[in-house]
């Protein structure tokens, strides 16, 4: 061990001693005097203090439980007291021995003979020196000879002590040392459990946590073995699922085998049914006349109404209610007259039952026939409203379209597709005008070919997907027909109004294609023109007599199956050329009105109609054809 500096002898070991210091204060407590300086008797010390060494490495490397630690500090502090004693002691009898020594140089006191042992050498009380006579110089010599190596020999212990009292000082400072880095340890450790509480706590929560989700974890295997049985079941049944599937999908196979050997026997009963049809609608006649009596309305109740009677459905009888007498006679004049039509509908018919009887025509029209239909009659007869009609009661024109977009839906589950067009006429004083068209610098003429029917130049023709689409047309075509007029109400009366619609059908399995027409007129009002009647109103009179006269000619010239049939004669009835002729089917509603006032015009109307009924056109086509036709 190297020699270390002898520390100042007012410093103090610190309190907080550990039991290090305990163990090197009691290795040094009492040192073997003399024998310390010899390396022989040296060695036990210096293994007692390797020893000691060796336990502060042990205890430095061993894992400290601080509270045991804290233990030995407390008791080590005690014992560190106790070797601050001793060396107080040591310090008070070197200072003893100094005094000695400077008393011995000064020769003035001669000192206590010295003690053998360092520990009573401070303590060792002087010998009583024998009383010498003053003379006695020899012998008072030899005392003070004697005294002499007395004190020297304590001086030599001294020494010794000094030296033991310097190891012991440097052991201090070393173990003052150790006890500081084991006071950082201390600090450290201390750190460390503040950490390890932290850590603990953190334990705790983490503990807990893992407490809940192993409480969760539970709750998910529960469901998780639930949801497996479910998923079980669920495979079972998607197992079953799948049997059913192979044999509903064997049985679809067989049907969609069974449904095209269907649609194929369909279609040979469509065309079938088509011949049929319409061999009944020939024989039913190509032009057909309804009669349809309007109901008196609440602004007429005050006005008198016809007697009408209707003793069978085809059968109608007009009389006045208040006969006249005739002038010669004196006898009353007997108005009552009969008419008979395909069909007579009373004031009380609905629009439905008229268009059950239209509907024949409409399936012609799908089948390519072109049909027209007309409504004649006096203003205010109720044409208009046949035609059209009201929102709950809905006319020809709308019922027409809403029937063709049905059969045509239905047709085409049968390997059909149509294609639909329509335009919308006016034709008004012998002018005919494109109610799609705000342009009324294009010209339109009307021509007719016999391959291609009647054709319009410049006449604006719409597709139409659905009936929606079609009544938006006829909205817009009544707009521009309104905007012309200074009074619509007037006009329209006074002008015939011609919705047509185009209809064309392929079916390319069977390599046929259907193209018919359907010609849907409001005719202008039939009455005759009154003497009183001047100017435009005469010439717009005159325009509308003609072009019904011609009507009724043209009807009469294909009733008598003369050479020429003057369709030329208006542009009304030059227009329905294609529609009048031939294969073509034509129903004439005549409208009537219940009031007696109006019984001339009712009568006239209802000869007119009665005339056209006697018409019985012959059909140039009476079989149809198995291939592709066009029947325009
Ligand atoms: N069958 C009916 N049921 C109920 N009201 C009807 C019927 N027929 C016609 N009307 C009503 O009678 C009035 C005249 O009918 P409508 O306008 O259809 O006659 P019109 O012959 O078309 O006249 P115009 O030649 O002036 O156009 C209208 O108010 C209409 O609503």
């Amino acid at each position: 061990m190297s020699k270390l500096p002898i520390p100042n002898s007012s410093r103090t070991l610190n309190s907080q001693n550990s039991n290090f210091v305990k163990t090197a204060i009691r290795s040094h407590e009492a040192p073997p005097s003399s024998m310390d300086l010899n390396p022989m008797t040296r060695a036990p010390m210096l293994r007692r203090r390797s020893k000691s060494v060796a336990d502060l490495n042990s205890l430095r490397n061993k894992p400290v439980n601080f509270n045991t630690f804290k233990a030995g500090l407390l008791k080590s502090s005690t014992t560190c007291k106790q070797s601050q004693a001793v060396q107080k002691k040591i310090v008070s009898r070197d200072l003893i021995g100094t005094n000695l020594r400077n008393k011995v140089v000064q020769g003035t006191k001669r000192p206590a003979p010295p003690n053998k042992t360092a520990d009573n050498v401070g303590e060792s009380k002087p010998k009583l020196a024998k009383k010498l006579p003053e003379w006695d110089y020899k012998g008072r010599f030899l005392q003070l000879k004697e005294k002499y190596q007395e004190q020297q020999e304590i001086l030599k212990i001294l020494r010794i002590k000094e030296t033991q009292y310097d190891y012991v000082q440097a052991n201090c400072m070393e173990l003052e040392q150790a006890l500081k880095e084991k006071e950082n340890e201390n600090k450290i450790l201390q750190e460390k459990c503040a950490g390890f509480d932290q850590l603990k706590r953190l334990n705790s929560e983490l503990e807990k946590k893992y407490e809940e989700t192993h409480v969760e974890l539970q709750t998910v295997l529960q469901k998780n073995k639930e949801l497996k049985e479910k998923l079980n079941e669920i495979q079972d049944r998607l197992n079953k699922i799948t049997k059913q599937f192979e044999t509903a999908d064997k049985e679809r196979t067989d049907l969609t085998k069974a449904l095209a050997f269907y649609k194929e026997q369909m279609l040979k009963f469509e065309l079938e049914r088509k011949i049929l049809h319409n061999t009944i609608q020939d024989l039913k006649g190509n032009i057909r006349v309804f009669c349809r009596v309007r109901p008196q309305l609440s602004s007429e109740l005050d006005k008198i109404p016809c007697r009408f009677e209707f003793p069978e459905d085809n059968c109608l009888s007009i009389g006045k209610n208040r006969e006249s007498v005739n002038q010669i006679t004196g006898k009353p004049t007997e108005s009552k007259t009969e008419f008979l039509f395909d069909r007579v509908f009373s004031q009380e018919a609905k629009q439905n039952e008229i268009f059950e009887e239209l509907s024949q025509l409409v399936q012609s029209a799908l089948d390519g026939y072109n049909v027209c239909v007309l409504a004649y009659g006096q203003t205010g007869s109720g044409k208009t409203f046949t035609m059209q009609g009201t929102e709950g009661e809905r006319g020809m024109i709308p019922q027409t379209n809403a029937m063709i977009f049905e059969k045509i839906a239905l047709l085409e589950t049968l390997g059909w597709t149509y294609n639909v067009e329509a335009s919308f006429i006016e034709i008004y004083n012998e002018n005919v005008r494109d109610l799609l068209n705000r342009d009324n610098n294009l010209k339109l003429e009307i021509h007719f070919n016999e391959g291609r029917g009647t054709t319009v130049s410049n006449l604006m023709k719409v597709a139409v997907k659905s009936p929606t689409e079609l009544e938006k047309f006829m909205i817009q075509a009544s707009g521009i027909r309104a905007t012309a007029a200074t009074d619509f109400n007037e006009h329209s009366s006074r002008s015939h109004f011609v919705t047509k619609i185009y209809i064309e059908g392929r079916n390319n399995q069977k390599e046929l294609t259907y193209i018919g027409s359907i010609n849907l007129v409001d005719l202008a009002g039939s009455e005759s023109a009154k003497q009183s009647v001047q100017g435009d109103r005469l010439k717009e009179t005159r325009n509308i007599n003609k072009s019904l006269a011609t009507l009724g000619d043209v009807i009469g010239a294909l009733h008598n199956k003369a050479k020429h049939v003057p369709y030329r004669n208006s542009k009304l009835t030059y227009l329905l050329q294609s529609s009048l002729g031939g294969n073509s089917k034509t129903l004439m509603i005549v409208n009537v009105s219940p009031l007696e006032e109006c019984f001339a015009e009712s009568v006239n109307a209802l000869r007119f109609a009665s005339k056209v009924k006697e018409v019985k056109m012959v059909s140039k086509r009476t079989k149809m054809p198995l291939t592709s036709i066009s029947l325009n």
